[in-house]
């Protein structure tokens, strides 16, 4: 161990004291009070000791991993290396530039150092840890002499409570000064904080906000994790607009913002209590959040939670897909209509949210304590109707069961009776459901009592109702009475913002969770095709370009299945407004949005110039993948966390790119 004494800095900690107060002269003045026993050469610990310290913080390494491997690259080619540390400063992981990394390793930037101040003097992950803010250490700014030969740029993550699990460092020779890197380091520690957030407890409500709408889906989103009305998590962006600090955890919400409660899945306005004007959206939580999450129970050792208020979520229907803004008007009528007693029908094509309308309703209605209860008239065998319909007394036909049945209408008591595929009720039961239906009684088979019932009545069909009862296969006295209140649900195609919805739920069913993003060409035939399956077949779709691409993928149109493409090729459009504003971007500036961040002003056109795509990046990662492998692919694939089938579908689709791009 060689120690330095603070004394041989001195020349120049005279020189640091004549600049304005900043974190680098504060470290400074630290390092010469605290007579630290500074390491100039220490020794990175154990290879078995680093496994198990990796191991003990596999949640920030895999939380890290998208940024990693993407920095990575890009910081390659400018001769710099990314680093991550754990909260006490040891380095975890470092890549990027292979030479630049042998010349750190020569000053011990390498994993299984610590970088702590309190060892290192002032450089950028110390300091950073000290302050919990992000900083750069460039060339002499460093303590040790010996670390002068290095530019670094530092920046906390956060845990949702504000505890500092880490930091991520870009760094590189004093020789060049890298004006990106500082925003760069910044906005990528801000993206793994944010994804922090959005992994943490599912039962938790998000709301998140920002000043402009197009902010929303950016790393620069404010977000706030609440259980009930309390808040329990936060980012540093939310603080920040709040102008608050960490001390706002487990306050009440509407102790910081008003209108939080009017908030859905579209952006609407609140205000801080100060009375800056934002725009939000909640996504309730999944699930009971009664009780207090145990992934949030004080997890830092932080504030003893109080206890849940009473104040509950505004209405609405938790862990059910929003209904499109143009559908609240029908919503409001279909509501006041089942109040008053009168019988909805639900019609539209297969997929279009017929029984996700029907749930929202119940979960909004007077009906809302008791029971929806879905009846799929179409998939019951004839002989059963009945029986599932009304139920049956103990003994009533052989087969049945011992003590009897209640039956769906009886189960409905007090509920909703959601009668889906209505048009495929065979006609002969379609006259007991209507005496049934006007008399509010059920007669069970093989009993002579009759039961009263009492439940709201949403009915459901993709068939043409009207013209089934000019061809006389629908009742006409049961059509009207199943449609009190009419709702035509419209095909996916014509939902209004389609490209925003594309987007949004391509990212809910897990591309954001993947780093994957939908190119505008590939999004230009998504929300030209004609969705015979609407919603159900979308969803279908997404998640399967989620399973089967690699992590990463910018999607693009020759990546959909061919049913989605035109014969004839793609024409690729320029990124449109719309499109920005949902978060999609063009192969080239793939990389996550900087709005609202203060980098240097040269610092993201610089990030652009440099940035690969994502599909390079993960071409060459898949490549390094199988070389590291042996070129055995099984391997490769059990690495790269795909299945062996996906791996060489997705080398299929490669060759065939190259082989397009390679001169005739
Ligand atoms: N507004 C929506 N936003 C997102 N997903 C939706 C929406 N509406 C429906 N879905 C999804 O689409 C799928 C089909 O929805 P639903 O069962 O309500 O359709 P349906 O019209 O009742 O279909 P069918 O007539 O075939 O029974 C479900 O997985 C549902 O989650």
């Amino acid at each position: 161990m060689n120690s330095l004494t603070p004394l041989a800095s001195q020349g120049l900690l005279d020189k640091i004291k004549g600049l304005p107060a900043t974190s680098v002269l504060r470290s400074w003045e630290r390092c010469a009070a605290n007579g630290y026993a500074l390491h100039a050469d220490p020794n990175p610990m154990l290879q078995a000791d680093l496994q198990a310290r990796r191991e003990q913080h596999a949640r920030i390494l895999q939380l890290a991993q998208p940024e990693i491997e993407t920095l990575a690259s890009l910081v390659a080619s400018a001769r710099s290396v990314v680093v991550l540390a754990d909260e006490t400063g040891v380095i975890l992981q470092e890549a990027g530039c292979t030479e630049f990394l042998r010349k750190a390793e020569q000053v011990a930037l390498q994993p299984g150092v610590s970088w702590a101040e309190s060892l290192r003097g002032t450089n950028a992950i110390g300091t950073a840890l000290f302050d919990a803010a992000a900083v750069r250490v460039h060339g002499e700014e460093h303590f040790l002499e010996c670390n002068r030969v290095l530019s670094c740029h530092a920046a906390p993550i956060f845990s949702p409570r504000g505890k500092v699990i880490g930091v991520l460092d870009i760094s590189s020779e004093a020789t060049t000064l890298h004006a990106y890197a500082m925003g760069l380091a910044q906005i990528c520690a801000r993206q793994i904080s944010n994804r922090y957030l959005d992994h943490t407890d599912a039962r938790l409500h998000r709301l998140v906000f920002q000043r402009q709408s197009s902010l929303l889906d950016s790393v620069e989103r404010a977000i706030l994790l609440l259980e009930e009305d309390r808040i329990v998590g936060a980012n540093e962006a939310a603080l920040h607009l709040l102008g608050g600090d960490w001390s706002l955890l487990d306050a009440p919400v509407h102790d910081w913002l008003d209108g939080w409660d009017r908030m859905g899945d579209n952006p609407r306005p609140l205000h801080t209590r100060g009375g800056t004007a934002l725009l939000g959206t909640l996504r309730p939580g999944k699930g009971p959040a009664a009780a207090r999450p145990a992934s949030l129970a004080a997890p830092d050792g932080a504030a003893t939670p109080r206890p849940a208020r009473a104040r509950r979520l505004p209405a609405g229907a938790p862990g059910l897909p929003s209904l499109a803004d143009d559908l609240q008007p029908s919503m409001r009528h279909a509501l006041s209509a089942v109040n008053a007693g009168l019988a909805i029908l639900l019609q539209g094509e297969t997929g279009a949210g017929k029984e996700i309308f029907a749930r929202h309703l119940h979960a909004q209605s007077q009906w809302r304590q008791g029971p929806f209860v879905a009846v799929n008239c179409g998939a019951l065998p004839e002989s059963l109707v009945e029986s599932e319909l009304f139920g049956y007394e103990a003994g009533a036909f052989t087969g049945a069961r011992r003590e009897g049945s209640r039956g769906r209408l009886r189960e409905a008591h007090g509920g909703v009776l959601f009668l889906d595929e209505i048009g495929d009720m065979p006609l002969l039961l379609q006259t007991r459901l209507l005496r049934a239906l006007q008399e509010r009684e059920v007669q069970p088979l093989g009993s002579d009592k009759r039961i009263p019932v009492d439940f709201g009545l949403v009915s459901a069909t993709n068939h043409d109702l009207s013209s089934m009862v000019e061809n006389g296969a629908f009742r006409a006295d049961l059509y009207y009475r199943l449609q009190d209140f009419d709702v035509r649900l419209p095909p996916l195609r014509e939902r209004r913002r389609l490209r925003e919805f594309l987007c949004q739920e391509f990212k809910r069913v897990g591309g954001a969770d993947c780093s994957m993003m939908l190119a505008d060409s590939a999004l230009e035939q998504l929300a030209g095709y004609h969705w015979p399956g609407n919603y159900r077949q979308l969803h279908s779709l997404l998640r399967r370009l989620v399973a089967l691409l690699p992590p990463g993928s910018l999607i693009q149109a020759d990546d959909l299945p061919a049913e989605i493409r035109p014969a004839g090729g793609i024409a690729r459009p320029a990124a449109s407004t719309e499109s920005a504003a949902a978060g999609i971007v063009p192969a080239a500036a793939a990389m996550p949005s900087a709005a609202g961040v203060a980098p240097p002003a040269a610092g993201i056109a610089a990030a652009s110039a440099l940035c690969p795509t994502l599909r390079d990046i993960s071409d060459q990662t898949i490549e390094r993948v199988i070389a590291e492998s042996s070129h055995n692919i099984s391997l490769a694939a059990r690495k790269l966390g795909v299945h062996r089938s996906t791996l060489y579908r997705y080398l299929g689709r490669a060759s065939a790119r190259h082989a397009a791009r390679r001169p005739d």
